[in-house]
């Protein structure tokens, strides 16, 4: 196919509008009659698809446009090199309004002393007590069973060496605020530096990865793309890369769609300030949606809006049918042609001739990406690289809307209709390259989205993941844009999800981990990337260290790469930097450009920054040569012999790329900042039933065992780490190991109970106390953990329920899978989390209840099973009177119960719908057990029979 790289003029390249103001593409519903079929329908079609003439793998021609700045900073050389901006910025006197502008973006916000330093106390005092308790145990051995009480001790020791890993960390939290106003006040407002108050802020690339329409509905991603589209940034400086992994014509149809219901919902979303700005959410919102709306045109733009929000919805919900009856009337054309031609031609009319099954885009040409009947070059691990420019980058002033209601939905009179660049981007596949799942896909857009928009910038989101709060990518820029905000590297937000059920069964919100370990992580130099909802600074992801000894070294690589790309014997006879980032000299010159975009603005206090109005310029158009080397750089031959997923870009080795790529930069000495805001800056969606969620832990395990056998385990981490920290990424590589303690502990109790043996010799009074002490420790620590985070006491006992579930099941198959991968070579996939939506309307938590059968199961049900049949024989045994120490009984009993308590929800989960009365479970096969037992104990009645008498408390 012949690939046409012209990018229409801004404008052109959208659908056609009705005279209703909607847009209408050839994609839909009235196909069928509509369709010419001499395959001549391309005239109206408003989408070319861009992709390389490279199925050989040939790089594609150089385009000849050396450019010394790509996008939107106005940059001036010799002040970049000279340091003029160092100069400006050692304290000349200050106006006044200079002063307020120098009120700092950011603040801490201490975390009560009270509250933290009997944190730091009860933790220390734990830490002392568990020493002494493991020192005991070790002494005391139970000489009537030492097996036992080996296995026990060296379960025991490995816990508290892993309570020791996740505690540890936890030491120092804090909290943080932003302050919005300062930063329109910085970047916003008309000053002599930028007299017409043009958006000063640096640019922004938003990231979505999709990978599989089955499993993420589009229109899932359609919304989280209206959230991003309409989000509060500076139009000029936004721009929206999707990432296809499956290379699905629907996906890029439902793109096209989400991209002409935009012209609608960003006016309208501008104009009443809407939140959340995801439609599908917004529509749902339960209560009263004028409160707080003062225009009156409100409700009528509402209704209009939501109705043409509805039609989209049915619209791209009938994509998968009208792509299908489009293919089949154009596959059965081509047969009838081909059959013509065999009988014109004089061949044998009998021989079967061999169409292949394709995929038709609406032009009648070839979809370039994956076949809905895959054939070859058209399937998921081989197709070419496709980039479509779905929205045209605006323009750099305002444009106003009309009202006039023939043209637009809504009247848009002083409302800026303008709408961010949008971009569809399925990079190439062929069979015999690593693809590298995630990580790979995100490679491919930094470098597109450098040659395209190169914002200084990039923000991060899964599929699923919509914006919630229209100002988040405000919040990342305050810590970004203030003092000393050139070191940091990423901010991460928490993750918060939708649609898990009320009680958390599965502990899906993750609650724990996002407002107690990743805020404790913000005091020790940063959080973890964990994948999603993180806005990083783009040279952090290029390999550079950050700026250290006044910023010396940082200038003078990005001078020496600026020196480079325009030099091109320089950049052959280093030979360095094809090395690292691949042939594409535009890349290469768009880097020191991001480098100079990101940083904050030169001010007293801050030493290196941009001088003010530097990025107030209008980007460059989008031309047919950037394009092109757009699609060069996502060929999957351009990272061969380069050091992308190695040291550049996301890293490579493991499938939860999130943690290595970071712990790389932290690594390097960049600082990570983790932004809790009031209202969810993201949310998404979460696995809710048993087995997905199983699937996702098993992944985030298997990961972290790949980290542990790899060089990015924490042990070689080097200085620029806190040691905190390292302890906190050794935890990341260490804690699927647990498992393996776990499990044979979940096993101790039942074979007490069957041996008629404890742990320990007899229940004595100091073991009693020191258990009694580290568990209320433990406790205490929890109610002071709930204080300074915020979190509930029942998120906190989901969250160790389900350690007990998950570490029985998923981490141990993960240390499995994980072992095989180090000794066999075995490759690990990744299993996509399925997000769909709630479907069932009567029940919004369908999906709780469904129980898919999986291997993982087998332990936790086992534990369960063997628990509860030894708690019943050690019953019938003192029915029997036949046990010999009743202490040991009780020991045992409770020690069952214990594991049986954690598992609870495993058992509810289990029993599917049903599981609304779990206590059944629980009763139902209790009784079973007991039944059991009986008849065991009758078969073959324990040996010393006078037991009773001889037991008893002993200390
Ligand atoms: O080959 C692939 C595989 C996955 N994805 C995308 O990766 C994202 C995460 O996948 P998902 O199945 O939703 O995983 P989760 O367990 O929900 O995700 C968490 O954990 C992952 C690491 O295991 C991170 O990549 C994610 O960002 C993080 O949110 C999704 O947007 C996918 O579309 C790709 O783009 N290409
Ligand atoms: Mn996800």
């Amino acid at each position: 196919m012949a690939s046409n790289p012209n990018v229409p003029p801004p404008g052109q390249n959208n659908p056609r509008r009705t005279m209703s103001g909607r847009f209408v593409s050839n994609s839909r519903d009235d196909h069928d009659q509509s369709m010419d079929m001499t395959g001549d329908v391309s005239a109206d079609f408003p989408y070319t698809v861009h992709i390389p003439p490279t199925p050989d793998n040939q790089p594609m021609s150089e385009p000849n446009t050396p450019r010394d700045a790509y996008g939107n900073p106005v940059w001036s050389k010799d002040e970049y090199t000279s340091g003029a901006a160092d100069a400006n910025a050692t304290g000349e006197p200050t106006s006044p309004s200079q002063t307020k502008k120098r009120r700092p973006l950011t603040r801490k916000v201490s975390i009560s002393a009270g509250i933290i330093y009997s944190y730091r106390a009860l933790a220390l005092l734990r830490l002392v007590v568990l020493g002494f308790f493991l020192t005991w145990r070790v002494k005391n051995p139970n000489r009537d069973a030492m097996w036992l009480w080996g296995m026990s001790v060296v379960c025991e020791l490995w816990f508290a060496f892993s309570w020791i890993l996740d505690q540890l960390p936890k030491l120092c939290p804090v909290n943080r605020l932003t302050d919005l106003a300062v930063l329109k006040d910085k970047f916003e407002k008309p000053s002599p530096e930028n007299p017409r108050g043009r958006p000063d802020l640096p640019g922004m690339d938003v990231f979505v990865s999709s990978a599989d329409p089955e499993k993420e509905p589009p229109l899932i991603t359609a919304n989280t793309i209206l959230s991003i589209l309409a989000a509060d940034y500076p139009v000029e400086k936004l721009a929206c890369y999707l990432s296809d992994d499956g290379g699905a014509l629907l996906s890029f149809e439902s793109l096209a769609e989400a991209a002409s219901f935009a012209r609608a919902w960003v006016p309208f979303c501008r104009k009443h300030a809407i939140e959340p700005r995801n439609p599908e959410t917004y529509f749902l919102i339960r209560g009263d949606p004028t409160k707080g709306k003062v225009r009156t045109d409100f409700v009528k733009d509402r209704r209009r809006v939501k109705r043409e929000y509805d039609e989209l919805k049915v619209r791209i919900n009938g994509l998968t049918d009208s792509i299908r009856r489009r293919s089949d009337a154009y596959n059965a054309h081509e047969e009838i042609r081909a059959k013509r031609h065999q009988i014109e031609s004089g061949a044998d009319p009998s021989i079967p001739l061999n169409v292949p099954k394709a995929t038709w885009m609406a032009d009648g040409t070839h979809w370039p990406g994956t076949w809905v009947i895959s054939g070859k070059e058209h399937s998921k691990g081989d197709h070419a690289g496709i980039i479509q420019v779905m929205l045209a980058p605006p323009s750099c002033d305002p444009v106003m809307g009309s009202n006039d209601l023939e043209e637009n939905l809504i009247d848009t009179t002083d409302i800026d209709v303008r709408l961010p660049m949008l971009v569809y981007v399925s990079r190439e596949k062929r069979p015999g390259y690593d693809h590298n799942k995630k990580a790979g896909a995100m490679n491919a857009l930094v470098r597109t989205s450098a040659v395209m928009s190169n914002g200084p910038f990039i923000l991060n989101l899964d599929c699923d993941h919509y914006i919630f709060n229209s100002l988040a990518m405000r919040e990342a820029m305050c810590f970004m844009m203030d003092r000393g905000g050139d070191r940091i590297c990423y901010v991460q937000f928490p993750q918060r999800f939708e649609g898990v059920d009320p009680n958390d069964r599965y502990a899906n919100r993750n609650t724990v981990f996002f407002d107690i370990n990743m805020r404790a992580l913000d005091g020790l130099q940063g959080p973890v990337y964990v994948g999603t909802g993180c806005c990083f600074r783009r040279i952090a992801l290029y390999g550079f260290d950050p700026p250290r000894g006044g910023h010396k070294k940082l200038k003078k690589k990005a001078a020496l790469l600026a020196q480079m790309a325009n030099d091109e014997d320089e950049f052959e006879s280093r030979g360095l930097l094809p090395k690292q980032y691949g042939q594409s000299k535009i890349f290469v010159a768009s880097i020191p450009v991001a480098e100079f975009a990101g940083r904050p603005l030169a001010e007293p206090g801050i030493p290196h920054g941009r001088p003010a109005g530097a990025l107030t310029g209008p980007r460059e158009p989008l031309d047919a040569a950037t394009v092109a080397e757009a699609i060069n750089v996502i060929s999957c031959y351009y990272e061969d012999k380069t050091e992308w997923g190695g040291r550049v870009g996301w890293i490579y080795g493991s499938v939860t790329e999130d943690v290595v790529t970071g712990f790389r930069m932290h690594n390097r000495g960049w600082k990570s900042i983790y932004c809790v805001t009031k209202r969810d800056a993201f949310r998404g969606t979460a696995p809710i039933n048993l087995t997905d969620r199983l699937h996702q832990v098993l992944r985030w395990a298997t990961g972290s065992v790949e980290i542990f056998f790899s060089r990015n385990n924490a042990i070689f981490a080097n200085s620029h780490m806190k040691f905190l920290q390292r302890v906190a990424y050794l935890n990341v590589g260490v804690y699927p190991f647990t498992s393996i303690f776990l499990i044979v502990y979940c096993f101790l109790p039942a074979l007490s109970l069957f041996s008629g043996q404890f742990i320990v010799q007899n229940l004595n009074v100091t073991f009693l106390v020191y258990l009694l002490v580290i568990s209320v420790c433990l406790c205490l620590l929890a109610i002071l953990e709930v204080k300074w985070s915020g979190i509930t006491l029942e998120e906190w006992w989901r969250n160790e329920q389900f350690w007990v579930i998950g570490g029985t099941s998923a981490h141990l198959a993960a240390v499995l899978q994980g072992l095989l991968k180090v000794m066999a070579g075995v490759d690990i996939s990744f299993t996509l989390t399925s997000k769909s939506g709630a479907e069932d309307m009567d029940d919004e938590f369908a999906d709780l209840y469904v129980v898919k059968w999986t291997a993982l199961m087998i332990p936790p049900i086992t534990i369960m099973i063997v628990n509860l049949i030894a708690i019943a024989v050690a019953i019938s045994r003192t029915i029997y009177a036949v046990l010999p120490q009743w202490s040991k009984l009780l020991g045992g009993v409770f020690f069952s119960l214990w594991v049986l308590l954690y598992m609870y929800p495993f058992a509810k989960g289990l029993m599917g719908r049903r599981g609304r009365t779990p206590t059944i479970v629980y009763v139902w096969s209790g009784m079973l057990a007991i039944v059991i037992s009986l008849l065991w104990v009758t078969i073959s009645p324990p040996e010393n029979s006078t037991g009773v008498a001889t037991g008893g408390f002993n200390p």
